[in-house]
């Protein structure tokens, strides 16, 4: 029998039988057969050619690779954004438009997390008011006054009142409160247009929700924990502890989750443990906030991408409804529902009692990032454009790896024409494991270290203190021995908002005890944080190298051009070294 034949012939290869020309082939179809197969070869010889020289092209070519690292909210996308506006000032001005969704997105979302707060507030206290009423009628077996005694002595409907249960006066709102929630209704459908415009996506490919909260612990965060764990890191026989003090030094490390602590990660014995002051989360600690803060919108290279091939700014200018100038195919729905609540949204933050319930319910929307309320007037006019500051301080979290190829523009300088390849990652933990595979061929990582997040948690795991993190996390750069040759340049990032923080009194020693008796300021405390980082890399270093730290504030322009300067320079000339030495 044919199968019995077929398989005496070829043993039991199934490729082997699967691929052999059928045992009744006639002259014919053999002709047909191998004339295929030679043109198959033909074809697959031809593109290991192309293959072939574009790797001698590239080879010849001076291609510099900058891997940006470091945990979520870092600063690594704005440094990105830096070394385009810096290096590529025309590309970069091309997509302004592209930036004003997410301003718009950054503004809309900060009013409505402004709005949840009130209202969560005010049925807290409609709760509490129907609670004093129940029992005043238990107590006096009479029906409650409808309002007077349980209206904190204020005439008009209680309903509206607003106490956050402290023995401070309570606040209330009048009609006027109800009336601005309504007009500015309309900005939760540009909530979701904007999201879905932006972040189609999320990082399982579902349709992102405006309100859809991640799951805490997926599996995209077990599998990041595989990857770090995986990168060589030697113990210190002394250290158990953490650089700085927090609920995470003790509850971090029994986590079963926590990506850091179940490796043997370990810090240099002149760390120091403090007491666990309370670590605030991104500024925001309402239900409503938090949500939104947990829900960030994310977005992905390839929709950028998408985005910019769509955007044209070079559309004639035209009178709009409102006898307002703008650009054609830039007046949309965001835009125009945006100009239309603008007076609301204003009043609304603008509003003295407003302010007085985020503060005592703790929400600082001013400190957390993308914030632009102060900046509304401007943002929400008709023909809003968005200046290089703008972008630089817009906020969109980065999902997966974002590669931002460029030859270095003529203004760039003496370096113009060689190409650079940047690539920007996910930082927050479930995208760490995206970073390894980036690892085998590369020039230089900058790391940032947010060093003003001392007495933050991460979004992530609120039991983490950021800082604690941030040090873990190089420590196992510095030590991953695929990195041994790779110049590794640290930007202790957000000075800016550790300067502002120290000024208004917060003590770095009472979250870092190891500083102790230290001037309060934001160079005593730089210089300390870099020599901390410093003493990790001499310390966890497969072998010895130099040390590049730079105090940054990367949404500065002026001193952030300086710094990228000297980085770019230091980069190239290493990069020359070692190919001269290759
Ligand atoms: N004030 C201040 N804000 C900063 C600084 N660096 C970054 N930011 C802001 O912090 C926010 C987060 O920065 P990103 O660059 O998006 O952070 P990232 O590291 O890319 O975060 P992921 O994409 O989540 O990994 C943005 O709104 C930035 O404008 C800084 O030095 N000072
Ligand atoms: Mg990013």
């Amino acid at each position: 029998m044919p199968v019995r034949s077929r398989r005496n012939s070829f043993g039991d290869d199934p490729f082997a039988a699967a691929l052999a020309p059928p045992p009744d082939e006639t002259p014919e179809q053999r002709q047909v057969r191998e004339a295929k197969e030679q043109e198959s070869l033909r074809i697959s010889n031809a593109i290991d050619e192309v293959l072939k020289a574009e790797k001698a092209a590239e080879k010849k070519k001076k291609v510099t690779r900058l891997l940006l690292l470091g945990q979520s909210e870092s600063g690594k996308s704005t440094t990105l954004r830096q070394f385009q506006l810096h290096y590529t000032p025309h590309a970069f001005a091309k997509e302004k438009l592209l930036w004003r969704a997410v301003i718009q997105l950054n503004l809309v979302r900060s009013i409505l997390t402004v709005l949840d707060t009130l209202s969560d507030a005010q049925a807290e206290s409609q709760a509490r008011q129907r609670a004093r009423e129940m029992q005043y009628q238990q107590q006096y077996n009479v029906a409650g006054p409808s309002g007077a005694p349980f209206a904190y002595g204020v005439a008009g409907d209680p309903s509206y009142g607003v106490d956050d249960g402290s023995s401070e006066d309570p606040v209330f709102f009048g009609e006027d409160f109800e009336i601005i929630k309504q007009r500015l209704e309309p900005l939760r459908r540009v909530e979701e247009v904007l999201i879905a415009k932006l972040a189609p996506h999320d990082e399982d490919g579902e349709m992102m929700k405006p309100h859809q909260a991640l799951p805490p612990n997926s599996s995209a965060a077990a599998a990041c924990q595989n990857v770090i764990a995986s990168s060589p890191v030697s113990g210190h026989p002394e250290a158990n502890g953490a650089l700085m003090g927090s609920g995470s030094s003790g509850s971090g490390a029994s986590s079963t989750n926590t990506t850091l602590q179940s490796t043997s990660i370990s810090i240099p014995s002149s760390a120091t443990l403090v007491s666990s002051p309370s670590l605030s989360h991104s500024s925001l600690s309402s239900t409503a906030s938090r949500r939104r803060v947990q829900n960030e919108v994310t977005v992905r290279s390839a929709v950028m991408a998408k985005l910019k091939g769509s955007l044209s700014l070079s559309s004639p200018t035209s009178p709009t409804g409102n006898g307002r100038p703008h650009t054609q195919g830039d007046w949309d729905e965001p835009t125009e529902v945006v100009y239309n609540c603008r007076e609301e949204m204003m009043a609304l933050w603008e509003d003295l009692t407003v302010r007085e319930v985020l503060k005592r319910r703790k929400v600082r929307v001013e400190e957390s990032p993308g914030f632009f309320l102060d900046d509304m007037e401007r943002i929400t006019e008709a023909n809003y454009m968005p200046s290089d500051d703008d972008i630089l301080r817009a906020r969109l979290k980065t999902v997966g790896v974002t590669e931002y190829r460029f030859d270095m523009e003529a203004s760039a300088g003496r370096e113009s024409g060689s190409e650079w390849r940047i690539f920007d990652v996910g930082g927050s933990r479930s995208q760490r494991q995206t970073w390894v595979p980036y690892f085998d061929d590369v020039d230089a990582i900058i790391f940032l270290a947010p060093i003003s997040a001392f007495d933050q948690a991460l979004a992530e795991d609120h039991s983490v203190n950021r800082l604690e993190d941030s040090v873990l996390l190089w420590k196992s750069i510095c030590s991953n021995k695929l990195l041994g040759n790779v110049d590794l340049i640290l930007f202790l990032n957000k000075c800016d908002i550790l300067a502002q923080k120290l000024e208004t009194g917060v003590r770095l020693s009472k979250y870092v005890r190891s500083f102790g008796e230290r001037s309060n300021d934001v160079d005593t405390a730089s210089a300390y944080f870099k020599s901390k980082f410093q003493a990790i890399q001499r310390e966890y270093s497969p072998s010895p190298r130099r040390f590049y730290g730079y105090a940054t504030s990367v949404t500065d322009q002026k001193t952030t051009k300086g710094i990228l300067t000297s980085v770019r320079d230091m980069i190239v000339r290493e990069h020359l070294r070692k190919s001269r030495l290759i």
